[in-house]
């Protein structure tokens, strides 16, 4: 009977039998030769996965360096060619958000009477980054140039103030959102506080000093319950975190005005919708979940109470951007330094005829013809306000502004553009 060891070791036909020491050598060999081998193999495997590892990480350097690369002659170039006025007394307007919902109405409208416009966005994907993108190529189209960078990126700020002498920034770039405060609040601190102030760091520093319009919010009357809204009333009682950062952008831009003689503006614009909108607002939510047979959510306020906003249509928004810029005074400072007092407003920018959420929904339902699945539950305390109304009185004795569409035709005007973008029904069926 072979042993254990035979037929571990068979001997050849013709070979001598081996002894146990012998046996044991070699066993201890092969032993030690596999496990070099092994070694060997891991050590081969671990350069393999460092160097797989750096080479992702090159990858990804790469790409994010080219996603947010800048700078270089042609891009100058762009830059200029944007930035270029085609009409007399024109003005050079930096615009940020120009990707955003009212950036992208303002940037067309300024370039189509003639204003230079450079845009800047950080397409982040708040929402659907592809409705961005859709807009920068509309923009595109007209001409203007869209960069993709973020307010914060303060090198980028002043390339563009080194190749560009803006005589206005146009600054809509902000974290949207009352309710998402609560599911995010870092990124309201990041665009709204530390964004504004890198952006003012800029243009307080530029020579010359640009003039500076600004989106605040209707949002900053939070609990006062003095209606209509009027802007010396009290806005000290914030109700969400979006809304206590664009008070302090009051402040802040306040504080710049100031020190440094920026000259501010501030919009409090009023629940503003349209073609182009944002996705994550009412409206629209509500237009696609109406069509793709899906319930939508209604709040409704204390006591059973129908909340109701002073919904704003985007080109009466337009019109009070366009108005701002034109009457806006010329900041005083130089290179940092103020010469003398400068310009302070804040204006509120609304529709004066606020409509309650459910009658907003009504007037979905006849312009989409489809039934809306209704889901009417109390208003939870996540920073909703019930009721927003704006005195427009300001506005209309500084620039005449004086808004022209209800609720009713602008709604009709977003369905068809929603309705034309996306389809009948969003690619879902409606049951
Ligand atoms: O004026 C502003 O300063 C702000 O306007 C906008 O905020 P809001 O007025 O809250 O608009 P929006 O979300 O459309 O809700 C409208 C109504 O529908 C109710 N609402 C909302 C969602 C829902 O699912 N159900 C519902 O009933 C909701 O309770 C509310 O009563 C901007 O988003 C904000 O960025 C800021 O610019």
């Amino acid at each position: 009977m072979p042993s254990l060891e035979d037929e571990l070791f068979p001997s050849t036909p013709g070979k001598f039998k081996i002894d146990r020491a012998h046996t044991m050598n070699r066993q201890f060999h092969r032993c030690f030769a596999s496990t070099s081998t092994m070694f060997l193999w891991a050590l081969f495997l671990v350069a393999l996965t460092a160097s797989y590892l750096s080479f992702q990480s090159f990858v990804d350097t790469g790409s994010r360096y080219l996603s947010a690369s800048w700078g270089g002659i042609q891009w100058e170039k762009q830059v200029r060619n944007s930035a270029q006025i085609h009409r007399s007394g024109g003005m050079s307007v930096l615009v940020t958000g120009a990707a955003g919902f009212v950036g992208s109405h303002v940037s067309q409208a300024l370039k189509k009477r003639g204003d230079g416009v450079v845009g800047l966005d950080n397409f982040n994907n708040y929402y659907d980054p592809s409705l961005k993108k859709a807009r920068k190529s509309l923009l595109n189209g007209h001409g203007i140039f869209v960069i993709e960078g973020d307010v914060n990126d303060v090198r980028l700020l002043e390339k563009l103030f080194d190749v560009v002498a803006f005589t206005h920034v146009m600054h809509l770039a902000a974290q949207a959102g009352v309710r998402y405060a609560m599911e995010n609040p870092q990124s309201y601190v990041h665009s709204n506080i530390a964004g504004l102030v890198t952006l003012l760091e800029v243009c307080k520093a530029a020579n010359p000093q640009p003039s500076i319009v600004w989106a605040s919010s209707s949002s900053v009357y939070g609990l006062n319950e003095k209606v209509p809204f009027t802007e010396s009333d009290r806005t000290d009682q914030p109700a969400s975190l979006y809304a206590a950062t664009k008070k302090a952008g009051e402040e802040i831009t306040h504080t710049y005005n100031h020190i440094y003689g920026l000259s501010i503006t501030g919009l409090r614009f009023f629940t503003v919708y349209g073609p182009w909108g944002r996705p994550d607002m009412a409206y629209f939510s509500f237009t696609r979940n109406i069509l793709q047979g899906k319930p939508i959510t209604v709040y409704r306020g204390k006591n059973r109470v129908d909340l109701a906003r002073d919904f704003t249509y985007i080109d009466d928004i337009v019109k009070g951007c366009l108005g701002s810029l034109d009457t806006a005074g010329k900041s005083t400072g130089t290179g940092g330094k103020k010469r003398g007092p400068a310009q302070y407003r804040i204006f509120n920018l609304g529709n004066t005829a606020p409509v309650t959420v459910p009658t907003l929904v009504d007037i979905l339902e006849r312009h989409l013809k489809v039934k809306a699945k209704r889901n009417i539950v109390d208003m939870p305390g996540n920073g909703d306000v019930p009721y927003t109304h704006a005195n427009i009185t300001s506005a209309r004795k500084e620039f005449g502004y004086k808004p022209t569409t209800d609720l009713q035709t602008g709604l009709k005007k977003f369905v068809r553009w929603y309705l034309s973008y996306y389809g009948y029904n969003h690619g879902k069926p409606v049951n």
